[in-house]
């Protein structure tokens, strides 16, 4: 059986990735020092846990800090939540870190953002040290470790590329008074490993942005089509750690006033080992059934997914390194995002993209973004990749029992009838039929049952989050998902479909029929 083992060249760590990431905020359109006392910083808020949820990215803006701003708007507790900044606290944002109750934080070693005369600095850094120290905060410099060979080939794979007017402005960026810097954040020891290593890092950063030259086929007021950039290319940095071997692709959601609320890059499920999943591309025979479409989660439903805020707002914006297919779309509009920014496809794309751009335009507010690479030559780094490459006693018991009412013994045989009946609900409707591969050849067609399916919380007294069924458009899984996205955790899921199937299996082996269907 062909599997097409291909494995991702991608980003070492979720955490070089948030550092990249807060690096590059620091470039937002949107970033200003609070005042003239402060260095403008970027910052990346992520929970502490396997997954590295993107909760908050943002900057610091006129008059508020990036601590402050995150800490003030983010809906969410951040408890348990891994702070990454592109320079060192001050002392006030410190104070906001404390009360906001975040494990841990990582400091990109570039000059503080207190700026000043270096006593007072000194003075400030010290204080800083002390508060986290009492605190149950972890805080140190953190630097990624990305090799240029692997950046190469992530550059190539995600397709970016450079014109001749993007010259490597941040490797350029290291600190010229880092003999300071190093004493300023007590790293004298480590002043050379740093500096080079700092530059390999800032090197990396620079390969993996994706040239901001461009144009918009509708036009927008220039600040808005450099926000659009700078967040197609934060897109860009997320899709470095995609684990689909063929493409990676990464997607943002920002609210109309610059604020973040959702990053996701596409990938297998959580957890997947990646050798025991399809691995194979459209252009891998259909027969073999081991394409990778089904099990792959799109950059955008991702961002959904995991998005940090829930209610969706009037202007919210959906950023995309490509236009999002037929079945993203259905998303992005059952979730009430009305606005998609994305990078065009190139001219081979297939005919479904095409397809899929058609129904962008007249079903979404659509900026579609032009790279310039047309009329540029593509970064060096690239064509260097381009060469390497139950019973009946028990109820007469229970009638004469004075005991407790006869009901379901439990709450799971109540979830499971629930999502049963799910499936009958008037709305409920097959979902379409999906072509895995190539339509034309009519070859893999994979049909979907009608299916129920409800939530409930995992712990006592298990709250029903919800109840919901599979429409034409969407499955009855990423439907209950996507409008209630923390569901995922500590919850309990009960699919109709799945029921039926263990019914089934049981009755085929003709054993213990009447306790499953009682159970
Ligand atoms: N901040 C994140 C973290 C994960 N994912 C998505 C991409 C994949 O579909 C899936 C992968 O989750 P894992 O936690 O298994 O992550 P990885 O395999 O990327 O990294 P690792 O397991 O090395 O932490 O979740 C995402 O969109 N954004």
């Amino acid at each position: 059986m062909e599997r097409g083992y291909k494995i991702a060249t991608r980003l070492g760590n979720k955490k070089d990735l948030c550092m990249f990431l807060a690096l590059h905020m620091e470039n937002s359109p949107m970033c200003v020092s609070p005042s003239e006392k402060f260095n403008k910083t970027g910052i990346v808020v992520c929970e502490s846990d396997k997954i590295h949820k993107v909760v908050a990215m943002s900057c610091s803006r006129e008059n508020l800090h990036a601590v402050q701003h995150v800490v003030l708007n983010v809906p969410c507790s951040l408890s348990n939540c891994t702070v990454y900044l592109s320079r060192k606290p001050c002392s006030t944002c410190t104070t906001f870190l404390i009360q906001g109750s975040v494990s841990s934080v990582y400091y990109w070693p570039m000059s503080p953002e207190l700026k000043g005369e270096d006593s007072a600095v000194e003075e400030d850094l010290k204080q800083v040290d002390q508060m986290f120290l009492r605190s149950n905060i972890s805080s140190s410099v953190f630097l990624p470790i990305t090799d240029s060979d692997t950046v190469f080939k992530i550059s190539s794979r995600i397709k970016i590329y450079k014109c001749t007017e993007c010259s490597s402005h941040y490797a350029e960026a290291v600190p010229k008074d880092m003999e300071k810097n190093s004493s300023l954040l007590n790293m004298q020891g480590h002043i050379r490993i740093c500096a080079e290593q700092m530059k390999n890092s800032l090197c990396c950063l620079d390969c993996l942005l994706h040239c901001p030259h461009g144009k918009f086929e509708k036009k927008e007021k220039i600040d808005v089509e450099k926000m659009h950039t700078h967040a197609l290319q934060l897109c860009y940095l997320l899709a470095a750690r995609s684990d689909d071997p063929d493409r990676g692709v990464g997607c943002v959601l920002y609210s109309q006033n610059g604020y973040f609320f959702g990053a996701g890059y596409n990938g297998y499920p959580i957890g997947a080992i990646f050798a025991n999943l399809p691995c194979a591309g459209r252009d891998v025979k259909k027969e073999s059934g081991t394409a990778k479409g089904p099990v792959l989660i799109h950059a955008e439903a991702n961002a959904l997914l995991f998005r940090s805020r829930k209610k969706i707002e009037e202007n919210d914006v959906l950023y995309c390194t490509k236009p999002p297919c037929s079945e993203c779309q259905n998303y992005i509009q059952f979730v009430g995002i009305k606005k998609i920014v994305s990078v065009q496809e190139s001219s081979q794309s297939s005919s479904n993209q095409q397809d899929s751009t058609g129904s962008l335009k007249s079903n979404f507010e659509y900026y579609q973004w032009k790279p310039q690479y047309a009329e540029c030559s593509a970064s060096p780094l690239s064509k260097q990749t381009e060469n390497s490459e139950k019973r009946d006693g028990e109820e007469t018991e229970r009638k004469n029992d004075k005991g407790p009412p006869s009901r379901l013994p439990n709450k799971e045989d109540l979830c499971i009838f629930l999502a049963l009946h799910m499936e009958n609900s008037p709305n409920c409707q097959e979902p379409r039929c999906k072509y895995v591969g190539n339509k034309q050849k009519n070859s893999n067609i994979l049909k979907f049952f009608k299916t129920g399916i409800v939530i409930c919380e995992a712990n006592k007294p298990k709250r029903i989050i919800t109840m919901d069924c599979s429409t034409e458009d969407l499955h009855a899984v990423p439907k209950a998902l996507l409008r209630f996205p923390n569901a995922l955790r500590c919850c309990e899921v009960y699919l109709s479909s799945n029921a039926l199937h263990q019914l089934c299996k049981t009755f085929d082996s003709s054993s213990n029929f009447s306790s499953v269907l009682l159970a």
